[in-house]
């Protein structure tokens, strides 16, 4: 497990001391996907350099399965590093090493004996489906492809804990997307625990069980992905999902926001049900279905007017949906 309790990161170069990192307590358990969710310079990488002691706190701890690393010496700290591997946004692969030099080097470094390194390598790059690629250079490899060699360079040391910087920023969608399932299929396999740093809300959506958001330095969230939609507890969390589902813009009253989890809107009749048995007149004025790892999560926005309205609205409640009644925003610009 990894547990951060009450880190604080403060940088001395500026004119005035600066906070990267201000009083930051969590625990990121094992054989978990966290995501660490947050705008440039909340501090992300900060937090993600401290696991692995490439940064030291300026006051707090940092544990690794019970271990506080500060108090480590290098040759203690050593083997728990050798328990991590790290992915970053841009590859860092040498540009005059093969595939096949790139991911040696990996193994070099935790002492794997030569005669070993052929096969574990083929085994690997099996594994991220390049195995055609194992004399290539860096140069004639795709952006997608290159990460692929990244994540075959980390998974060689058999990691446990599997530290991704911003892994899918530089990709088009498409690889984004592969690279991802890449990711799950391999947390599936073998049960590591993924840290994963992004800005990106879709690749949370994709791939995270849990989502940590971040703000200057501060973390201003936790929970399940999932529970960060359901939930919106915070200016910021709303600006995310703004961004996923579409600003609506509610021109007309009594207008709700449904939110359900799973399929139930589209496999039970639960709409028709309600309209016939209230007399309601329903319009839909946006309809989405996001879906979070495997889960469907689905968002409804209807006009509903009639005179057993509110029975309506208990009715869909007692059906496990959220309703939210949403307000004419036109009606309130011309009142402010
Ligand atoms: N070595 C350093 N010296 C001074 N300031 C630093 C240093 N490293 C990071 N910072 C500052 O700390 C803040 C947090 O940086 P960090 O890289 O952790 O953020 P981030 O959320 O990962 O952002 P990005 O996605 O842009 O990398 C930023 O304002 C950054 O300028």
């Amino acid at each position: 497990m990894i547990e951060f309790q009450q880190i604080t990161k403060r940088y001395d170069q500026r004119k005035e001391p600066f906070f990267a990192l201000n009083q930051v307590s969590l625990s990121i358990p094992d054989g978990s996907i966290t995501g660490i969710l947050g705008q440039s310079g909340a501090g992300k990488s900060t937090l993600l350099r401290l696991i692995n002691g490439l940064v030291r706190p300026t006051s707090g701890k940092v544990l690794i399965d019970g271990q506080e690393i500060q108090q480590l010496k290098d040759a203690q700290l050593r083997p728990i590093r050798h328990q991590m591997s790290m992915i970053f946004q841009h590859f860092n692969l040498f540009a005059t090493k093969t595939v096949y030099q790139n991911i040696a080097i990996a193994l070099q470094a935790v002492g794997v004996p030569k005669d070993q390194h052929q096969k574990r390598i083929t085994k690997v790059l099996n594994e991220v489906g390049l195995p055609h690629k194992i004399d290539s250079y860096p140069s004639q490899l795709s952006g997608g492809e290159k990460q692929r060699v990244g994540i075959a360079r980390a998974l060689i040391t058999e990691p446990k804990y599997l530290l991704c910087d911003e892994i899918t920023s530089a990709l088009d969608p498409k690889s984004a997307k592969e690279i991802l399932e890449l990711l799950r299929r391999i947390h599936q396999e073998r049960k590591l625990t993924i840290v994963f740093i992004t800005h990106q809300i879709e690749a949370v959506m994709a791939l995270c069980q849990e989502v940590i958001l971040m703000e200057e330095g501060a973390v201003i969230h936790r929970s399940s992905t999932l529970d960060l939609f359901l939930h919106i507890d915070n200016p910021t969390t709303a600006t995310y999902l703004k961004a996923v589902i579409y600003d609506v813009q509610i021109e007309h009253d009594n207008v709700y926001q449904l939110i359900y989890v799973g399929k139930i809107l589209q496999e039970d009749s639960i709409l028709s049900h309600m309209i016939r048995t209230f007399h309601v007149d329903v319009n839909i004025i946006h309809a989405k279905v996001l879906l979070i790892g495997e889960e469907h999560l689905g968002y409804l926005y209807l006009q509903i007017i009639g005179d057993k309205q509110s029975q309506a609205i208990t009715y869909l409640r007692e059906q496990g949906i959220l309703v939210h009644a949403l307000e004419n925003q036109r009606f309130l610009e011309k009142k402010s």
